[in-house]
Parts: C-alpha cells; sequence; structure tokens
C-alpha cells in the first residue's frame, strides 16, 4: 500500500476515479475550501504557498508537533503540553495575554506561523492538521517529536458537525445528512479522515511518534498523561502528574478561559451557536446518527480501513 497527500481526498464510491488535486471546493456564505495538492485548506487561513515552505523546515530535537485530524483533541493535547512544560501549574500557564491555547500551541498551517517558527525560541510546540507530506522532511530523520491523536471518526464527523455552526471561517452545514455526506468524501477541512490516519502511520517507524488515541485518553487520563510525559523525556513528581491531569480534564479545561476557546472574538467564533468545548464523550454519534448511516460509514470505513494494521480502543460497528 502507498500512501500521499495524492490520496488525501478519496471518492468512497468511486475510487479508481483520478483524483482532482488543486481546485476550490465550494462553500456557501463562508470562505471557500481550498483544494491544494490533494489537501483541503481554508482559502484566507491558509495559504497555499506558505504550506508549501513547512516541507524544507530545519526541526530541532526538541520541536513536538501535535497531529490530528480536526476535532480529535488538539486543544486538549495543547492543554497537556503547556501543563507539563510548567510541571502541572496552571497559574502560570494562565498568566498569558494570548486568547486561547492555539495561540500559545499555534497551527503551523495558518498563514503567517510558518516565519514565525523560524524564529522562535525552543522548545517549539506546534500543532497540525496537515497529511504527512506536506510536513517537514527533517521529522523523518527522527529529528522532533510527533505525538498523533486520533479519535473515533464517528465522533469526529459529529464534533465537527456542530463546529461548523460556530466557526466563521467554515460552511454552517445545511443539515446532518449533507455534512455527513461531505465528510465521507473528505470534502471537509482536513480532507479525508481516512488518508489522515493512513498517510501518518504508514510512516510512524520513520519518525518519533508516540500514537494515542482520544478514547483512551478519555478512559484513564493518568496513564496518557505519564506516557506523553515520558514519551518527551519530562520527568514529574507524582504531585506535578496530579496536577497535569487534574486541570486538563474536560470539567476544569471548561472553566479555563484559553483553553475553552471562549476568549476568541466573535468573528472567529459564533459563540451563540455552542460551545466549542462541547461534550468532551465518546459514543456521541450513537445520539446523530440513523441505522442507515451506521451501516454505511462502516462500509466506507471497512474498505478504506481493510490494510491498516492498527486496531482500534474503539468499536466502529458498536450499535448498542
Ligand atoms: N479534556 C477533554 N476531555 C475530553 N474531550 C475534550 C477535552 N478537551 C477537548 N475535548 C473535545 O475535543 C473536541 C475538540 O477537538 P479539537 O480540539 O481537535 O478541535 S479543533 O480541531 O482544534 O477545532 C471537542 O469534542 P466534542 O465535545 O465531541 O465536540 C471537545 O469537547
Amino acid at each position: 500500500m502507498s500512501f500521499g497527500a495524492n490520496l488525501c481526498l478519496r471518492k468512497p464510491e468511486k475510487l479508481d476515479e483520478p483524483r482532482k488535486m488543486t481546485g476550490i471546493i465550494p462553500t456557501v456564505g463562508s470562505p471557500e475550501l481550498l483544494l491544494h495538492r490533494g489537501c483541503v485548506l481554508i482559502q484566507g487561513t491558509h495559504l497555499p504557498h506558505e504550506v508549501d515552505q513547512i516541507r524544507d523546515l530545519e526541526i530541532r530535537d526538541s520541536d513536538v508537533f501535535v497531529v490530528t485530524f480536526p476535532k480529535s483533541g488538539t486543544i486538549w493535547m495543547q492543554q497537556i503540553l503547556l501543563l507539563l512544560q510548567s510541571k502541572g501549574d496552571v497559574e502560570r500557564i494562565s498568566k498569558t495575554d494570548k486568547f486561547s491555547n492555539g495561540d500559545v500551541v499555534p497551527w503551523i498551517e495558518v498563514k503567517g506561523q510558518v516565519h514565525k517558527f523560524v524564529k522562535a525560541e525552543s522548545p517549539r510546540f506546534r500543532v497540525t492538521h496537515l497529511p504527512y507530506t506536506f510536513m517537514p522532511i527533517a521529522l523523518s530523520h527522527k529529528k522532533g517529536k510527533v505525538i498523533y491523536v486520533a479519535r473515533n471518526p464517528k465522533d469526529v464527523l459529529v464534533s465537527f458537525y456542530h463546529f461548523h455552526k460556530l466557526a466563521m471561517m467554515l460552511e454552517t452545514p445545511r443539515s446532518f445528512g449533507d455534512f455527513f455526506d461531505k465528510f465521507l468524501k473528505g470534502e471537509v477541512m482536513g480532507g479525508s479522515w481516512f488518508e489522515h490516519v493512513k498517510s501518518w502511520f504508514s510512516h510512524k517507524d520513520d519518525l518519533n511518534m508516540l500514537f494515542i488515541m482520544y478514547e483512551e485518553m478519555v478512559q484513564d487520563l493518568t496513564a496518557a498523561v505519564r506516557r506523553i510525559a515520558e514519551f518527551l523525556d519530562i520527568e514529574l513528581t507524582q504531585d506535578q502528574l496530579q496536577n497535569v491531569v487534574k486541570h486538563s480534564t474536560f470539567k476544569n479545561m471548561r472553566k479555563i478561559p484559553q483553553a475553552n476557546y471562549e476568549q476568541v472574538p466573535g468573528d472567529l467564533l459564533d459563540h451563540h451557536q455552542g460551545s466549542f468545548m462541547r461534550k468532551g464523550i465518546t459514543g456521541d454519534w450513537k445520539n446523530h446518527f440513523t441505522a442507515a448511516q451506521n451501516q454505511q460509514f462502516d462500509e466506507v470505513f471497512n474498505r478504506e480501513m481493510k490494510d491498516f494494521p492498527v486496531s482500534f480502543t474503539w468499536d466502529i460497528s458498536d450499535t448498542s
């Protein structure tokens, strides 16, 4: 099996149809989505020429990239990284003039960030939704570290649907069914969930990479934080570890302005439409999918992931 950016947008029903590599995915009432070399970006938020510069960036051993498909736990991992760096001192990370965790641990692909990354002091913590082929080549020489967070794509779909209602840069979904179809076709920001996971996972042995699942973080956050700290060579006392865990629970993050995005300006997030920190649970897809949608999703999942050598901690067919 081969993987690459050219697989970023795959139409599940017509796999042999040549994929359009560049173009526009039309949206209604919001910036258009750009199909850039097979990857889906947001017009204005991302500049294709800057995204292309990421590949050649010099990487330091202390650099850490958190890689996620959207809605897989990015802000959660940003919070954990900041807490690990401050040894669990939540006061220290709250003393910032930044609006959100996303400003302190930014997306490398967002407009203007490549330039800032080059000049930033170590350690440089960044997040990204990009597929593997857009990321610095130096990572594949085991420079820097990568934490890949994967989440049940059914819950990703539901979370992304609700996020589209508040994110001003994304199209307001016409209906859940309409969004469901777009997600399966990879016609959403980030492209195809299936290709994202496969593109990164197939390179895991080339990278210093920790592959962790949202579901295992929900199930045992202490064990997850311990794994992440060990991976980053950060030593913590028992008290410090407990503080990192305490201030990265959903309940507590909801109360922290930088971690719940409530300070993000209204022209980016319409806070009247819902909250970024929505439910933070596993299995919410069961409250949204019809039986037919669940069957359709399973068929696509099984086809797309049949050669993928990882069994997930969730049961994709669990309809109970
Ligand atoms: N601490 C904690 N525990 C459990 N769940 C958490 C936590 N922090 C964030 N979240 C949930 O993660 C979802 C947002 O994902 P992202 O941060 O990746 O979104 S984004 O791509 O950056 O827009 C979104 O999921 P949903 O609630 O299902 O919508 C958040 O609620």
